[in-house]
């Protein structure tokens, strides 16, 4: 039972120097499993998975979550496209979520420890996070944001520009933090990942959301002519 889930925005719109980027959106994010936010380049899935995470001011409509806004942002995570390393080590990487939230120093480097393992980094505890590899980076940036065991977590393009090794890895935590009962949001361009790892589609186009639906059914039938086009590969916007 999730004490953060339903998260629901409300005729939702962001807008930057007078340009609306998405809205107005309604969409409710409950259950479980992986949530892919797909879409044309420039679509807005960004811009709407920021707003759902409730640190993209919203120019028109609400967001609300089952328990208050601190509260809230304290429950989830955000893994941004681009790794965002501590300048520290890959042990003080992983633990520093840990100490935020007050675990005590030994048992933080133990979890961390725990963790480096657990993402094929073992032995690599005291390297500096800066010289790692993009893969290496972008799995320390997810199990950073697992570590806490957030209810909710947000990806945007968990594994752009990585080789199929990384990818696969990255894939594997997504499906483990998912049975372990954290909900995820991904904004993704690979549709073999988004039907390897979706249980439900968000097609957005134009800042708005076009369709919405379980995934199987999205890839199998989709109900828009949009939607069609994009899966087949067709230039959409
Ligand atoms: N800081 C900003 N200021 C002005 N416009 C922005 C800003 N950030 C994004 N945009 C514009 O907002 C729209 C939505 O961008 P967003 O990055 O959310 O789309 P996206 O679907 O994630 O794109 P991509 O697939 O290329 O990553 C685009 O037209 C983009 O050019």
């Amino acid at each position: 039972m999730s004490a953060l889930l339903p998260i629901t925005l409300s005729g939702g719109a962001v807008q930057r120097r007078g340009k609306r980027l998405i809205g107005p959106i309604d969409l409710t994010i409950d259950g479980s499993g992986v949530t892919a936010v797909i879409g044309p380049n420039g679509a807005g899935k960004s811009t709407l998975l920021k707003a759902l995470h409730g640190l993209e001011r919203l120019s028109e409509g609400t967001i609300t979550w089952n328990c208050g806004r601190a509260e809230a942002l304290f429950r989830q995570a955000f893994v941004f496209q681009t790794p965002v390393m501590l300048r520290r080590s890959v042990l003080e990487n992983l633990a520093f979520p840990l100490r935020l939230n007050r675990r005590p120093r030994a048992e933080a480097r133990a979890l961390a420890a725990e963790w480096c393992a657990r993402i094929g980094l073992a032995g690599m505890e005291a390297r500096a996070a800066m010289v790692l590899s993009g893969g290496e980076k972008q799995k320390l940036a997810l199990a950073r944001a697992l570590i806490t065991a957030p209810e909710l977590l947000f990806l945007d393009e968990p594994s752009a520009s990585l080789d199929g090794r990384a990818t696969r890895e990255i894939e594997a935590l997504l499906t483990l933090a998912t049975q372990g009962g954290t909900r995820i949001v991904m904004a993704t361009h690979d549709m073999g990942q988004a039907r390897r790892l979706a249980r439900e589609v968000v097609f957005l186009r134009g800042g708005e959301v076009h369709e919405i639906a379980p995934a199987s059914r999205f890839f199998d039938a989709p109900e828009t002519e949009a939607a069609r086009a994009f899966l087949a590969g067709d230039i959409v916007d």
